[in-house]
């Protein structure tokens, strides 16, 4: 199972050996657990495990393989962040993407050898979504050959960007370009922020860091402002636009070419989404196998509350959720390296395609994982509610992917563009015209479902079902936006009237192509048990999923109300039939403790000892008097026995 999970048997032993080496080598442990370290401990301890991996990477990974790194950054760094976090994310897929060839021969080797540390600056205190008003200014003198780039007012300010505040030394900046006294919108620059000796910021940068979130808290994310600060014309980055020595600028094949990082980030985050999912769900799933509490039948004994069908139904279809983010996002991934390697070679035609799924899959996959974290948290009880169990951390961290790399609401907006075009050329008989992925958009479908009614169909009926409902979302809000703009009103203002449903569509589009990704997988599968297993967790998803959006097939008739009781009854079917499977389906992402860091998801189920074991280690058990009791609450009590 492993290997399905990872991709291949190598992947999983790799990570078996990469986890085994960690174990090892206690210089690259928590010297502590992280919730009881303030921000700068942290921050500190990160740095120095970070230097550590610098050193040692090469006799624990191949360094040049994207996924053992990734492992290696999971188990010893933590999804809390570090002083590096975007240099790897964003810095180095912006510059592999967005540089020259000559640019990338000057700066790449560097940035792969960790003499900078780079970051991708772009989201302003007063823009983020809408980059067109970004303010910061690129403005290009003629006579120096160098942009001068300014914050021109407070709203200007550079504010989010990860480690931008206090680790990083040059960062991606983007900025709106002007030559001539003429706007060609936001481009990226490569930037020189800090003294490569003393890491002191260059006269013309202000910089620090924005404060503490809700989570990732070992990342500085920082502001930045500048002040008439100049770079070479050579520091725009040049693989797609040119800027010539006079000023003649030379367009991109793409008007959203320069806008590749965001994109890498959003096809790669999937994954990272699924496996934060089957985290919280592995701790969830262990201790709810060793929790007892309360009985069944009265005449025995208490009863793991994983026994519990409403614990079942909280977690398992969840479980099928993080399979199917991690089938779908590994595809997603591959198409995305695909296009990558087109659009360098000038083809950008597959762009938009491109575009358009990773917007819909970062929004649905990040708030169902966020969903799934949250019920993984209170199937866990009170002790769920403690940091012992690190879930409200992995759920921090998670939820983080609704905002950046493009607010959920407006990725499915993109999308919904996508699909009404699509809509467009079915309406206008051009189906022949539409691309693979909403070529369904165009089939005609049958008047009714016939899940329930043909036997052995596998899932074919329960895709077309998704299919059906998509369509017709899709349809609807497209027939609803050109409506509008037919009794004359603008096109913003109808897109504007009609986005709730628009974004429906994106949604139930979205979670088709989530679905048909787990089909495609399982299809896959040579080996038996594995295939078995990963079956049962398929009907489950099907049968969940249909049911969580079945107001959109019953609306015209086609799921009937018994189709609906078939259903629900296939999903507690299903919830029994994964009972015996349930921690082994999670343990199979093997995450080491080290990985997990709860106390509660320990895999040696341990859990009340080591509770225990870790109230006592808080920094408050110290003493036991606190000085806020002998400097304040004690005289309290004394002046009022008086
Ligand atoms: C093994 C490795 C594993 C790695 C794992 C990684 C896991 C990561 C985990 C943790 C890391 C945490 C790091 C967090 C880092 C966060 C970084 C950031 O957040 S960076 C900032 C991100 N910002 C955004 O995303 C901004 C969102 N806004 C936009 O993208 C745009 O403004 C917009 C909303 C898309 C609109 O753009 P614009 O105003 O320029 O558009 P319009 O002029 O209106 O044109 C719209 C048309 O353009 C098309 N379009 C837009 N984008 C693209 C694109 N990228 N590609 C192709 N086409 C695009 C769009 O479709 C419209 O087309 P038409 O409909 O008009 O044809
Ligand atoms: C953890 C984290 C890390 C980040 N890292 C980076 C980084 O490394 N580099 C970087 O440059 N940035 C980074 N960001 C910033 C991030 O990319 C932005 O916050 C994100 O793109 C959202 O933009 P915003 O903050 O302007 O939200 P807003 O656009 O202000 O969103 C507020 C509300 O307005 C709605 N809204 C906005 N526009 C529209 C619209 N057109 N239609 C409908 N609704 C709309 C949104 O849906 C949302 O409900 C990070 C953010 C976070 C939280």
């Amino acid at each position: 199972m492993a290997a399905q999970i990872w991709g291949s048997e190598k992947r999983a032993r790799r990570r078996r050996e990469i986890s085994a080496k960690i174990a090892q080598m206690p210089e690259l442990h928590d010297s502590k657990p992280l919730p009881f370290m303030t921000r700068e401990e942290k921050i500190m301890e990160s740095a120095r495990k970070l230097t550590i991996l610098t050193e040692k990477m090469g006799q624990i990974i191949d360094p040049t393989d994207p996924a053992e790194l990734y492992h290696l950054n999971n188990e010893v760094l933590g999804l809390e962040g570090n002083p590096m976090a975007l240099h790897g994310v964003m810095f180095i897929p912006a510059l592999s993407a967005q540089a020259s060839d000559e640019q990338q021969a000057k700066w790449l080797p560097r940035a792969l050898r960790r003499e900078i540390i780079g970051t991708y600056a772009q989201t302003e205190l007063g823009h983020g979504t809408n980059l067109q008003n970004l303010e910061t200014t690129a403005t290009y003198d003629l006579a120096t050959q160098e942009f001068v780039l300014h914050t021109p007012q407070i709203t200007a300010l550079k504010w989010w960007p990860g480690n931008l505040g206090k680790s990083s030394n040059y960062a991606v900046v983007v900025a709106h370009m002007i030559i001539k006294a003429k706007n060609y919108g936001p481009h990226p620059f490569m930037v020189q922020l800090r003294d490569e000796k003393t890491h002191e910021p260059l006269p013309g940068i202000t910089i620090g860091d924005i404060g503490p979130k809700m989570a990732y808290n070992i990342v500085d994310n920082g502001f930045l402002g500048f002040n008439k600060y100049r770079i070479p014309r050579t520091n725009l980055l040049m693989r797609h636009t040119k800027v010539e020595a006079d000023g003649t600028y030379i367009k991109p094949p793409h008007a959203k070419i320069n806008y590749s990082a965001m994109v890498h980030v959003r096809a790669y985050m999937l994954t990272g989404q699924a496996i934060m999912l089957a985290s919280a769900l592995n701790i969830a799933t262990r201790y709810s196998s060793v929790r007892r509490q309360g009985q069944i039948d009265k005449s025995q004994p208490e009863v793991k509350v994983l026994e519990y069908q409403t614990q079942q139904h909280r977690l398992f279809p969840s479980i099928a959720r993080a399979y199917a983010f991690q089938f779908a996002g590994a595809e997603t991934v591959k198409l995305y390296e695909h296009v990558l390697k087109e659009m360098k070679s000038g083809n950008v035609s597959l762009m938009a395609d491109l575009h358009a799924l990773t917007s819909g899959l970062k929004s649905v996959v990040t708030y169902q994982t966020g969903e799934g974290i949250e019920q993984a948290r209170m199937a866990c009880g009170g002790h769920g509610y403690s940091m012992a169990s690190y879930i409200s951390e992995i759920y921090g961290v998670a939820i983080g992917g609704c905002t950046y790399e493009g607010e959920n609401m407006v990725m499915l907006l993109q999308l919904a563009r996508y699909l009404v075009k699509s809509a467009a050329l079915v309406k206008s008989g051009q189906s022949s015209k539409l691309g693979p992925l909403v070529a369904y958009l165009g089939v005609k479908s049958e008047p009714t479902s016939l899940i329930d009614r043909i036997p052995n169909s596998g899932f074919t009926e329960y895709v077309k079902t998704f299919q059906h409902v998509s369509k017709r979302q899709t349809l609807k809000a497209a027939d609803m936006f050109f409506g509008l703009m037919e009794k004359g009103e603008k096109r913003e203002i109808a897109w504007n009237k009609c986005s709730v449903e628009l974004n429906r569509a994106s949604r139930l589009h979205t979670r088709l192509f989530i679905v048909e990704a787990f089909v495609r997988r399982v299809n896959e599968i040579a080996d038996i048990r594995i295939k078995e297993a990963l079956t049962d967790l398929l009907h489950l998803h099907v049968n969940y999923e249909l049911l969580d959006i079945a107001s959109y097939a019953l609306e015209d008739g086609f799921l009937s109300a018994s189709q609906l009781d078939y259903i629900r009854d296939q999903v507690y079917l299903y919830l029994g039939k994964i009972r015996p499977n349930a921690v082994s389906l999670l343990d199979s992402w093997e995450f080491s403790d080290i990985e997990l860091r709860s106390v509660l998801g320990r895999r040696d189920g341990n859990v009340y000892e080591n509770l225990f074991k870790w109230a006592k280690s808080s920094p408050l058990n110290k003493t036991d008097v606190l000085s806020s009791v002998t400097q304040y609450l004690k005289p309290m009590m004394e002046k009022a026995r008086l």
